[in-house]
C-alpha cells in the first residue's frame, strides 16, 4: 500500500507567486556569499522572481532572530508579506565556548520563529568546528566535496511557502 505523501518527496513546487526575505550574517563572508548565492539560484530555478527575493543582513549570526523577526514585521507594515525567510549564519568553533553558547541559544530562537511569526522560517545556520567543514557546505573547498546547502534552503522556502502559505 503507498504512504500517502511520499510521492511528493521530490516534488518540484512552483515558487512564482511568492516573495522569499534571506537575511544574512556578516561573519565568515566568503562562505556566506556562497550560500546567500546558492539559495538565489535554486528560488529562481523553483520560479521565485528576482525583485521577490528580498536581501538583508545583520551583523553577526546572534542576531539573526530578532533581524528575523522584524524584518519580517516591517516589510508586512508596508504592505508587503514574505511567504517565507531564509536566516543565513556560519558558526565556526574557536578556542572558546562562544561557538556553543551562540549556536544554541541562535538555533533555539530561529526555531520558535516561524510559530511566532506564522511565516515560514528556515534553518540557515551552519554550525562547523572547522572552516573545511564550512566550506565544504557552502560546496567551495577544495574537493568540491559537498552541495551547497544554501540550494536545501531555497528549496525548503518555496515548499513550506506553497503547501501550508496563505
Ligand atoms: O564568534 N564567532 C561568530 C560570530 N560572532 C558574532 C556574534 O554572532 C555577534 O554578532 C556578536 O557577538 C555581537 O552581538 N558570528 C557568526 O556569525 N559566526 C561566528 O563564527
Amino acid at each position: 500500500m503507498a504512504v500517502k505523501g511520499l510521492g511528493q518527496l521530490d516534488q518540484v513546487y512552483d515558487g512564482s507567486n511568492l516573495r522569499i526575505g534571506i537575511v544574512y550574517a556578516r561573519w565568515n563572508r566568503t562562505i556566506i556569499d556562497a550560500l546567500v548565492e546558492g539559495a538565489i539560484k535554486r528560488l529562481q530555478s523553483l520560479g521565485v522572481k528576482e525583485e521577490n527575493i528580498i536581501l538583508e543582513s545583520v551583523p553577526g549570526s546572534f542576531e539573526l532572530p530578532w533581524g528575523v523577526e522584524r524584518f519580517v514585521q516591517k516589510e508586512f507594515e508596508k504592505g508587503h508579506r514574505l511567504d517565507a525567510v531564509i536566516p543565513i549564519g556560519v558558526l565556526i568553533k574557536g578556542s572558546t565556548m562562544h561557538f556553543e553558547y551562540i549556536s544554541d541559544s541562535t538555533t533555539n530562537a530561529i526555531m520558535s520563529l516561524s510559530s511566532k511569526l506564522n511565516t515560514p522560517v528556515i534553518f540557515g545556520l551552519l554550525t562547523c568546528l572547522t572552516e573545511e567543514q564550512a566550506l565544504a557546505r557552502a560546496g567551495i573547498d577544495e574537493g568540491k566535496t559537498m552541495h551547497n546547502h544554501g540550494e536545501d534552503w531555497g528549496a525548503a522556502a518555496v515548499e513550506m511557502a506553497v503547501k501550508f502559505g496563505y
